[in-house]
């Protein structure tokens, strides 16, 4: 298997390999607060919160400013870096390697309306940016958003993986069926060099729909397979000279493990189970357990509960890094803004309708109920911080009907129909319908979220912090919430609050970056433009 970071110039003349701009920063803060070293940039920061209680007596609410100092660090040597999917040969995988490969080497393509350029729209790191501050003139100034702190450039990444299928990725893109003919052709010599590496099937977990693409397989115990993911992890990062891998499940929906004491709650009980070949360990889990074991962070982009206590328990242990669940691309990622937006502007969403079909492989193995199950939950949970934060319009444990469906249709392919409808009580008793009609190749929406978590996975290998408290520099917690602005259920660390609310994900993101370099957050206040002078 040849990662594409190794791939000769194609038989097509396409121009010459651009290399990305791994590490680049769009400036340099001048604080006595930040210091420069040869290999990073440290920095001390106040981070401002308020502490609210509620007075014993009165009952009146208290609210107290609190500073606590932090130091921060972040290594500014990026090295070399790789991606290994599970599920490489599907749809967003395969999708992901080709536009990489075009947006490397710089291919262009006719398309109806003329030539079209490789780009990374879509991806918040890559195509969005971010308030640095104000100039001379008090004029906003904007910089990109992965030129904030210095962020590995998707050019430059290695790439590989696994899948149950044997397809190379040439094929797999063709079969795939979302880029455009041209564009296919010009990458396809490129891309069948790749070959997925055999990986793990327990039919029992996806949808026995997918049984026939299942010609890729590790045999063996689950313990045997368990290290033979492990070599592998091991031999792409030898064969390819990488500093780091990032592992990422992009493979089909998994049913829902069951939680059991005694075999996936801690992580010695997880690692005994895989021993005794339990049948409850997922072929998901048991990539995790791979990569934290390996030291890869590990990202789950599909709705199943591959990250089982046990795992969190490991790479807590480890100090490995985990992340997920479930992409947030399209119809989730929308809701996220739109019922922020209503309940944040006193507006009571009754009833949220989400209806979507489409014909790609993901859909066939979602028509199935455990898969559907699974999708539906991540699916379901993305209003809840928004509609506990306003007691003004729900009593506690009120929730809007909130309903999703989605339906297998073979011809419509990747290209996803999402139907929603929004309906909301409004000023004295009014109802307002918000409908929405969102379709586009699934895809395309997806693929650059795999680039922004792995970016945002890869800079946070590279972060410390440490408190008065800490006697060390400490890595940030096992758990990645920082991720959750590209994921549909963010997993949190036990017992702290999950956000789902996009603007509130993108403002931590931005504002912990900022933190990195001693900036303050943004605030958007804008007195300078409020006050006489
Ligand atoms: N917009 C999106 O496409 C989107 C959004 C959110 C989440 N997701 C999730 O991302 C995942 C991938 O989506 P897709 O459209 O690429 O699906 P896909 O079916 O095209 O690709 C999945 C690939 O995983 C492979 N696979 C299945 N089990 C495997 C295993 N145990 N090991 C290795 N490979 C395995 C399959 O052979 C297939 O090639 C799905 O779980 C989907 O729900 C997709
Ligand atoms: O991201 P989003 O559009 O809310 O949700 C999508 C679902 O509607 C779709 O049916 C599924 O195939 C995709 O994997 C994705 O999860």
């Amino acid at each position: 298997m040849s990662p594409i970071n190794n791939l000769s110039n194609t038989a097509n003349g396409a121009a010459s390999t651009a290399e990305g701009n791994s590490g680049a920063t769009a400036f340099k803060v001048e604080s006595p607060n930040v210091r420069y070293t040869d290999d990073s940039i440290e920095s001390s920061y106040s981070y401002d919160t308020t502490i609210v209680s509620r007075d014993a007596s009165s009952g009146q609410l208290k609210a107290k400013p609190t500073q606590v100092q932090y130091q921060f660090r972040t290594k500014t040597h990026v090295g070399r870096v790789g991606l290994m999917m599970v599920g490489w040969g599907g749809n967003n995988g395969s999708t992901l390697t080709a536009s990489i490969l075009a947006n490397k080497k710089g291919i262009s393509w006719e398309t109806r309306k003329g030539t079209q350029t490789a780009n990374y729209f879509g991806s918040l790191m890559m195509a969005s940016t971010v308030k640095l501050g104000v100039d001379e003139q008090l004029k906003d100034v904007y910089v990109p958003f992965n030129q904030v702190v210095p962020m590995v450039h998707p050019n430059d990444v290695v790439i590989g993986g696994w899948d149950i299928n044997s397809a190379n990725i040439g094929d797999a893109m063709r079969r795939a069926q979302v880029l455009p003919v041209d564009l296919q052709r010009r990458v396809y010599d490129d891309l069948a060099q790749l070959k997925p590496l055999p990986s793990v099937y327990y039919p029992d977990f996806i949808a026995a729909n997918q049984e026939e693409r299942a010609d890729n397989l590790i045999g063996g115990t689950k313990q045997e397979q368990l290290d033979h993911l492990r070599q592998d992890i091991r031999n792409f990062k030898q064969a390819n000279g990488l500093d780091r891998v990032i592992i990422m499940w992009t493979a089909n929906t998994e049913r829902y493990a069951d939680l059991l004491a005694g075999v996936n709650d801690t992580a010695d009980n997880l690692l005994q189970a895989i021993a005794d070949g339990h049948e409850e360990v997922s072929p998901s889990t048991l990539f995790a357990v791979a990569s934290i074991l390996e030291g890869a962070p590990f990202v789950n982009g599909s709705p199943q509960n591959t990250l089982v206590p046990g795992v969190i328990d490991l790479a807590e242990r480890e100090r490995s890094f985990v992340g997920g669940d479930d992409f947030k691309s399209g119809q989730t990622k929308i809701k996220s803004v739109l019922a922020e937006f209503l309940v944040n502007a006193g507006i009571k969403p009754l009833a949220i309708t989400s209806y979507n079909h489409l014909g790609n492989n993901d859909g066939h193995n979602l028509s199935a109920p455990a898969q559907f199950r699974s999708k539906e939950i991540s699916k379901s949970s993305v209003v809840d911080d928004m509609v506990g934060a306003n007691n003004l319009l729900y009593k506690k444990g009120e929730h809007p009907d909130h309903t999703i469906v989605i339906k297998y249709v073979p011809s419509v392919g990747d290209s996803k129909r999402a139907l929603d409808e929004y309906v909301s009580e409004i000023f004295m008793g009014g109802l307002n319908t918000i409908s929405i009609y969102n379709t586009c190749e699934d895809s395309l929406l997806a693929s650059p979220l795999i680039i922004d978590l792995f970016m945002m996975t890869e800079l946070m290998t590279r972060v410390s912090y440490r408190t008065a408290n800490d006697a060390d520099w400490m890595p940030f917690h096992s758990v990645l919430s920082i991720l959750s602005y590209m994921l549909k259920a963010p997993v949190v660390p036990p017992n702290t609050p999950v956000v789902n609310a996009l603007a509130k994900q993108r403002m931590a993101m931005e504002n912990i970056l900022r933190a990195f370099v001693g900036l303050a957050p943004n605030n958007e206040m804008l007195l300078e433009h409020k006050a006489f002078h």
